[in-house]
């Protein structure tokens, strides 16, 4: 493509946040140039040359608006004209609530609408290396499986431990769901972190008994395999899968993350714990907790099942699961700003699950809304980041800020996180009757509250649009 290179967004990759992205800024009337390396060099997981080419399941989840964050976010994105959602439901697959797709017909049509776009030109070829200084608006969506000379730059343009390969995920619990009758709020030997108050990890106390039978099970859990080409992959610096841990000795996790040290259990002063399981706050709205230590291997199923054997943590509602794979990612709160570009390199802007969402919706909404900031910048405008009580904001809110830092110094704690009801802010008050008046308890109320949060979500997308953007929004 020739003319002015400030006329142009240059988007690296065409997975599912690159190729949304590209669409964003066609539609936008802005042109792009969507660079793809495949089929010249292939990913690990990656097997045609297809754009938005799905690596594993083709689901898309639940696409329940009302009762499901990711439903909800795929009601924003088709209110945002996104190809990514346009195209599953023009291949959709029957799958019960869930939005899945046949996944060759999804990526064909992707790939279709592109390739016939006037404004859009693909190029196939690596990008291998810092793009070139006359590239003036960038959106870089290469991945979790970034080709490694362009990781290598991104890291060199950074600092050593800004840029991730490798997922060490702990567990994160709803806040809520947590019983604080045997759990309790405070911080080893009372000590005030930064940012913290001295009672800022919530503590499970465990008998000898408990913590045997829990070394046990972690132990006999069934564990998932490492992949072949993850095997090749660092990841023992401090983050050791949990049952390693235990494997290594009866005592090794009483001497790690379940030391009983410099903790006091209110609700029965007089016991010593035998070892006590620590949560630590997640994100700035303190409505989620990640297990600290707690990254593992176990199957989904299995963490459930042997985390929920922890005192306190017996009915845990897990906004994510733990797991340990590769994956390349930044650390975004610190490095992006709120329009997603690299502090350092604002030219740069970022998108996908390189940003550090989870998830082929979250990565296609973040490549959407990246689309749509780079063509702003063509038209010299900045565009207004849509509402952090809508699913898209808040996801957006957690990647360039929500998190909170942990309050030890030097342990990077910022995890790829899928989109939940967790990282939206709380409702101003939340519903305590159902319609016709009588009380809500119990399922109904935290139902009532999803409803309430995604009705409010939706409004103030439709707001946002109907300010922010020349679109009309499609329901
Ligand atoms: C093995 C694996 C399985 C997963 N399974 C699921 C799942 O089942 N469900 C789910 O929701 N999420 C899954 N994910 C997580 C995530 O949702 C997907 O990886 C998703 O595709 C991420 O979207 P993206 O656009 O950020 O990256 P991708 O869709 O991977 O797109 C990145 C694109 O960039 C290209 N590229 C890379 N480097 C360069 C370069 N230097 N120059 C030019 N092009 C380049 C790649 O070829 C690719 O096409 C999985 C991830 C992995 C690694």
């Amino acid at each position: 493509m020739t003319g002015p290179q400030s006329n142009i967004v240059h988007v690296i990759g065409a997975g599912l946040a690159g190729s949304e992205a590209a669409w964003q800024v066609a539609r936008s009337g802005v042109r792009v140039v969507l660079h793809e390396m495949r089929p010249t060099r292939m990913t690990e997981a990656h097997r045609t040359d297809g754009l938005a080419e799905l690596v594993c399941s083709n689901s898309f989840r639940s696409d329940d608006a009302a009762n499901n964050a990711v439903g909800l976010l795929h009601a924003e994105m088709r209110r945002l004209g996104s190809l990514i959602i346009h195209a599953a439901d023009a291949n959709q697959v029957p799958a019960g609530g869930a939005l899945a797709v046949d996944r060759d017909g999804f990526s064909a049509a992707v790939t279709k609408a592109l390739n016939e776009h006037p404004l859009i030109e693909i190029a196939r070829g690596e990008v291998a290396g810092l793009p070139p200084a006359d590239w003036s608006n960038v959106i870089v969506a290469t991945g979790p499986l970034t080709s490694a000379p362009l990781a290598e730059a991104i890291r060199e343009l950074t600092d050593e431990g800004a840029l991730a390969f490798f997922d060490a995920i702990a567990p994160i619990v709803h806040r809520e769901s947590i019983d604080m009758s045997v759990a309790w709020f405070q911080s080893r030997y009372d000590k005030v972190g930064p940012g913290g108050n001295g009672a800022d990890y919530i503590n499970c106390p465990m008998t000898k008994e408990q913590y045997d039978g829990f070394v046990a099970a972690l132990i006999a859990g069934e564990k998932t395999e490492f992949k072949e080409w993850e095997t090749n992959t660092p990841y023992f610096d401090g983050c050791l899968p949990i049952e390693v841990m235990a494997e290594r000795g009866p005592e090794t996790l009483r001497h790690g993350p379940m030391k009983p040290v410099g903790l006091t259990n209110p609700h029965d002063p007089t016991t010593k714990a035998y070892a006590i399981v620590q949560l630590r706050q997640d994100n700035k709205l303190g409505t989620l907790y990640n297990i600290v230590g707690f990254q593992t291997k176990l199957k989904y199923g299995e963490q459930q099942r042997i985390f929920r054997t922890i005192p306190g943590l017996e009915k845990a509602e897990f906004a994510r699961l733990g797991g340990l794979h590769r994956n390349t990612f930044l650390n975004s709160p610190k490095l992006l700003d709120t329009q997603l570009r690299l502090r350092a390199q604002p030219r740069l802007r970022f998108a996908g699950q390189m940003t550090g969402c989870e998830g082929y919706v979250e990565s296609a909404s973040v490549g959407l809304i990246a689309g749509l900031y780079a063509a702003a910048d063509v038209r010299g405008e900045q565009l207004a980041s849509p509402p952090g009580t809508t699913a898209l904001g808040s996801l957006l809110g957690h990647i360039t800020g929500g998190h909170i830092e942990t309050i030890e110094p030097g342990t990077r704690s910022f995890q790829p996180m899928n989109i939940n009801f967790g990282l939206f802010p709380p409702l101003a008050s939340a519903p305590t009757k159902k319609p016709d008046g009588s009380r809500l308890r119990g399922n109904g109320k935290t139902v009532a509250k999803k409803q309430a949060m995604s009705a409010r979500a939706l409004a103030d997308l439709d707001r946002w649009i109907a300010d922010h953007l020349n679109i009309a929004a499609a329901a």
